[in-house]
């Protein structure tokens, strides 16, 4: 066991005992040694169902192992072929069962490592982002707040740092953390103050820590067995279905034995009745569906994750569809995050920067000419505080040509400045170095002794410095809550009183910026005294000397614009929500087309001091929320559900995580977002695009639709095949298909054309219609009507054919073989036909038959597998069939196509065709400026 605990150690002996550089962490190679050695960083996961247990699980269901039974009596009686055939049918059915099951598992699983954590470790002197799971002992991680621990860490730095440890302490309130050894051996986890524990969350701050045990090694793993992960990944749409799923079968089941009681009752052999019945029934449950129903969704998530949106929980791709209002962060979400500072302010001087982007060339300009800064003290104390209290850094790097594309204007070498950390900082960072004052100038003059983290609450950083033997307080920030920590000013190179007419001054030119879609920033500073408390932000950010302002700018993202206006089309209202100025933040908003005339926006101050009842009286008419804190958030959320509405929200910081949670569908930023918003969120943006919001929006209405279709063809399909034996038998006719028949149309038809409209193409008007309601039944909209009428029409028609067929001539041996022949070729093909219909919602005329290629393979294969059955040889006694001549053909074609086009050309005429009432248009007229 460890001689001295981990806690008790100091740094270097920390280092020493784990061999790892506390300044360049490990190398890759030792770190790669470590891996094989100790194993993945990962705790062990349940069982997984293994292919041939789910390949088994495809004969429990009860009526196939009926239809086993009945095969193997039939066998018994010397029926062999039939047996034979049946089996193989069953086979085959299992076999694609298993294979949409399998395919919908894996997806389900390859969605689950989409969102594996990631850690920043320090490896050969570098920080990257790694899998967390190649963490091994004596790395060094970086925290920052909102991260999830990624292994058990012996802090060796910590800034305002705390952590939520409940899942291991189940104390709530998290603890403050720090790096100093602990001299007590034995101590609870919840007094261990500088270990930081895996899967425990940092809430506020940042931190250092090397790693001391990993995977199933850490406290964590000790309890693992306890926790299990048992997220759901049924959404509500497939609960609805699995239930509708069981009347289904007891409505089958019960019609089915109508059919078999009246098939004996009009003088059919029960042996017969029976075999019939039981095949009826495996045909008609439509067991099929749920798989089905998964992969449409796990194909759709799949189309989404091209397009960026990495979907966490399966049930929100069906909310997705709903959402009528998506509440969007504006910095890098509406707008680039593309930072560069044009304009500064200092003691009513009115400054434009020059220069493009992050490279750090340009100058200041005042009305014009270039300012000298050597002798401009307030001017060189901005840039200073700009320079120190920051934590950006950047770089030029090469870029070389795309070897694939042609190698031109647009595609060369060329060299790129390239930024790392916060955009923000960034800008400042690039502003300073553009009056040569650098991280290097600064270097031997001031050394960073503790920062004070930003946070969205009070909107601002500060940082300790240690500068000729004094100590020195920088802070930027949020100016209107800036000034309210500052009592002086530097004016004219001097610190004066803050008075209320030069405050007024700093208002006005903030404002003056933030009108022009500036982000500005405020910069102020202290010399602390000797004695002066520097524990807490409280006590430093305090008294300080306000210098001045910059303004930066970040363009709105083009891609946006568009994807509002789409939005506007599709009824859903997008709202900007921002830490930003109120300015700021309209003027954007403007720029990108989100406020309408008559639009209001509200501070967070404003919000602050509305009841409930008042913000549910402003929330439809709010566009913009300025200046909020993360708390805000929750109660927009809130407060626009209690209107009605299916709210999106995005967030990104560590406070964002309850809105998120929420939220109908909450979205986390996959660049900027922390691992507490994106373990709360439903989608994660890969490139914390709003535009990819839409796109995963349309992506979810459009699997919804799929989903209708598919539904709507099956049970159209097993209407219509129940039907056709149930008139029959009713009627008294000899029976329209064998059992072997029964099977091969469910075989043919349920499988691959099902599964190709699951990957059809949306509609055109997708996005031009309003969400549809989020309590809507998967049957509204006429979908039940219409599977009923077409199931109908399909058994009334096939029964037609057969009834036709066998009044021919009645006195013909192979009269009844016939008129079968024509009643199994009349389902099978009215189905086919059905299937195209099925991908409209208004009517087969609608749209290209040929444009679902995988439909048109699906329909042609089934096509040919009746075909085969009708016309090789040895097929037909096996399945009691003989070859079609031209006129039967034609009454097949003439009675298959009845079903779709009588319908189709009824609703053509009945004007159904036109854009229905219960769909309207969006009211975007009346939300357009
Ligand atoms: N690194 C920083 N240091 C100091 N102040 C900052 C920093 N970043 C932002 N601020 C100030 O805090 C304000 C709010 O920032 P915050 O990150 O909460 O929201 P935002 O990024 O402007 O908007 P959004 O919520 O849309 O992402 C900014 O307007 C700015 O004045
Ligand atoms: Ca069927």
């Amino acid at each position: 066991m460890e001689q001295r605990m981990w806690h008790q150690m100091g740094t270097d002996d920390l280092a020493q005992t784990l061999s790892a550089s506390l300044e360049t962490g490990l190398s890759q190679s030792e770190a790669t040694e470590r891996l094989q050695q100790n194993g993945r960083n990962e705790l062990s996961e349940g069982e997984k169902t293994s292919p041939i247990a789910l390949f088994l699980g495809q004969f429990k269901d009860f009526m196939v192992l009926v239809l086993m039974g009945a095969t193997l009596i039939s066998g018994l009686l010397g029926e062999y072929l039939d047996a034979i055939t049946i089996v193989a049918i069953i086979v085959l059915n299992a076999i694609l069962g298993f294979v949409q099951e399998f395919r919908a598992e894996r997806s389900l699983r390859a969605l689950k490592a989409l969102s594996a954590p990631v850690a920043k470790v320090l490896r050969s002197g570098e920080v990257d982002a790694l899998p967390a799971t190649d963490l091994v002992i004596g790395d060094i991680v970086v925290l920052e707040s909102g991260d999830r621990i990624p292994a058990d860490l012996r802090l060796i730095e910590a800034n305002s740092c705390y952590c939520e440890e409940s899942a291991l302490t189940g104390e709530s309130v998290p603890v403050g953390k720090h790096c100093m050894p602990i001299t007590e051996a034995e101590l609870p986890l919840g007094d261990l103050k500088n270990i930081g524990f895996m899967g425990t969350m940092v809430t506020r701050g940042s931190a250092k820590g090397i790693v001391i045990r990993t995977g199933m090694g850490t406290e964590m793993g000790k309890i693992a067995d306890l926790i299990q992960q048992t997220e759901s990944m049924e959404t509500p749409l497939q609960h609805r279905l699995e239930q509708l799923g069981k009347i289904l079968i007891v409505v089958a089941l019960v019609l089915t034995i109508v059919v078999v009681l009246a098939g004996i009752l009009h003088g059919h052999p029960a042996y017969d009745m029976f075999l019939a019945g039981v095949s009826l029934a495996v045909a008609a449950i439509p067991e099929g569906l749920p798989a089905i129903v998964t992969i449409a969704l796990a194909l759709g998530v799949q189309r989404m994750i091209k397009r960026r949106a990495i979907v966490r929980k399966l049930p929100s791709v069906e909310t997705l569809g709903c959402a009528s209002v998506i509440c969007s962060d504006k910095t890098g979400t509406l707008t680039q995050n593309k930072m560069t500072v044009t304009n500064v302010w200092v003691s009513g001087r009115q400054m434009d920067v020059t220069g493009e982007g992050y490279e750090p060339t340009g100058t200041l300009l005042e009305s014009g000419a270039a300012v000298d800064i050597k002798n401009d003290l307030p001017l060189r104390r901005l840039l200073q505080i700009a320079a120190l209290c920051n934590n950006a850094t950047f770089a030029k790097v090469e870029v070389e040509g795309d070897p694939r594309r042609k190698k031109d204007k647009d595609n060369a070498a060329h060299v790129e400045w390239v930024l790392k950390g916060d955009p923000t900082e960034g800008a400042l960072t690039v502003l300073a170095a553009k009056l040569g004052v650098t991280s290097k100038s600064l270097d031997g003059l001031y050394a960073r002794v503790k920062e004070f983290p930003f946070d969205s609450e009070r909107k601002r950083m500060s940082v300790l410095v240690s500068h000729q033997g004094g100590r020195l307080v920088c802070t930027k920030g949020a100016p209107d809550m800036l000034m309210e920590q500052c009592s002086y000013i530097l004016w004219d190179g001097k610190v004066v009183p803050f008075t209320s007419t030069l405050k007024a001054k700093v208002v006005a030119a903030g404002e003056r910026m933030a009108q022009s879609a500036l982000r500005v920033l405020g910069m102020a500073y202290r010399d602390l005294r000797p004695n002066d408390a520097c524990e807490h932000e409280g006590e430093v950010e305090n008294g300080l000397v306000f210098v001045g302002l910059t303004g930066m700018i970040d363009p709105p993202r083009r891609e946006a614009r568009e994807a509002i206006t789409t939005c506007r089309k599709a009824g859903i209202k997008t709202v900007m929500i921002t830490g930003d100025h109120q300015l700021t933040a309209e003027a954007i908003a403007g720029q990108l087309g989100i406020m309408p005339r008559g639009g209001h926006s509200l501070s967070g101050l404003q919000l602050s001091s509305m009841s409930d009842e008042e913000l549910d009286r402003h929330v439809d008419g709010t566009y913009v929320y300025a200046r909020v804190s993360p708390e805000h958030k929750l109660r927009i959320v809130k407060a626009l559900q209690r209107r009605g509405h299916v709210v999106a929200m995005t967030g990104d910081g560590v406070n964002d995580a309850p809105a998120i949670k929420a939220a109908d569908i909450g979205i986390a930023m996959g660049i900027t977002g922390t691992d507490v918003t994106k373990e709360a969120s439903a989608l994660v943006l890969s490139d914390d695009n709003f535009a990819t919001i839409v796109a995963a929006i349309e992506e979810g209405r459009g699997i919804y639709e799929n989903i209708r279709k598919f539904i709507r063809y099956l049970l159209a399909s097993n209407v219509g095949e129940i039907l056709t034996m149930f008139f029959a038998m009713i009627a008294g006719l000899p029976l329209p298909l064998v059992p072997i028949q029964i099977l091969w149309v469910n075989l043919v038809t349920d499988g691959l054309p099902a599964m190709a409209l699951g990957v059809d193409q949306a509609e055109k008007d997708l996005m031009q219609q309003r969400p549809r309601s989020a309590k809507e039944s998967i049957f509204s909209r006429r979908l039940g009507w219409k599977i009923i009428s077409r199931g109908i029409l399909i058994g009334v028609c096939t029964l037609g054919a057969f009834w036709i067929t066998l009044i021919q001539s009645p006195d013909s041996p192979t009269n009844l073989i016939e008129a079968q022949t024509v009643a199994f070729a009349t389902l099978v093909m009215a189905q086919l036909i059905h299937v195209f219909d099925c991908r409209s919602s208004r009517s087969i005329f609608h749209r290209n038959i040929l444009q679902n290629k995988y439909l048109v393979l699906a329909v042609l294969s089934s096509l040919l597998l009746m075909l085969g059955v009708l016309y090789i040889d040895f097929l037909q006694p096996i399945f009691k069939t003989v070859p079609l001549g031209l006129r039967e053909w034609c009454l097949v074609i003439v009675a298959a196509g009845i079903p779709t086009f009588l319908m189709g050309v009824g609703s053509v005429l009945g004007g159904t065709n036109k854009k229905k009432s219960n769909w309207p248009l969006s009211r975007s007229g009346t939300m357009a400026r």
